[in-house]
């Protein structure tokens, strides 16, 4: 499964704990992050994380790149739903582009939590059969 982990600053030390307590679960998985917070959870964790760019530089529209193009399995987005944030529009997006392709998004930990043990029992494999059509259509 490809996964996605965002933290707003205010929530990023909510994500570190989230991944520690999940560790045994996300260490079989492919994980992707924001800048900031993929290194935070590195540092923690250990776990291996693909960092693309700080959210206000890009960041939510790499991981947007992805989940257009369906290689996004489900997104772990802790917002900080009490801070404006200068790239709104980007976050927007990202969740937009979710809700196009149907995957799983979590905005907050509560949610996380149920989307978690859903992976753990195989209720997203369903995202696999996704994945390989998508490889079809591009041998095609
Ligand atoms: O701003 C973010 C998501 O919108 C998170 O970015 P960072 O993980 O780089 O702080």
């Amino acid at each position: 499964m490809h996964i996605a982990l965002i933290a707003h600053d205010k929530k990023k030390e909510l994500m570190v704990r989230f991944t520690i307590a999940y560790q045994h679960i996300l260490k079989d998985h492919h994980l992707y992050a924001t800048g900031t917070t993929g290194k935070k959870i590195m540092d923690a964790t250990g776990l291996s994380v693909h960092r693309f760019l700080s959210g206000p530089m890009g960041g939510d529209q790499q991981i947007g790149a992805l989940l257009a193009e369906n290689r996004m399995d489900c997104i772990l987005f802790f917002r900080d739903p009490l801070t404006s944030q200068p790239h709104e529009p980007d976050i927007l997006a990202l969740m937009r582009l979710a809700d196009v392709h149907n995957v799983p998004i979590a905005t907050n930990v509560a949610a996380a939590e149920v989307i978690i043990r859903s992976i753990k029992q195989g209720d997203l494999a369903w995202r696999e059969i996704v994945q390989q059509k998508r490889e079809e259509g591009e041998e095609s």
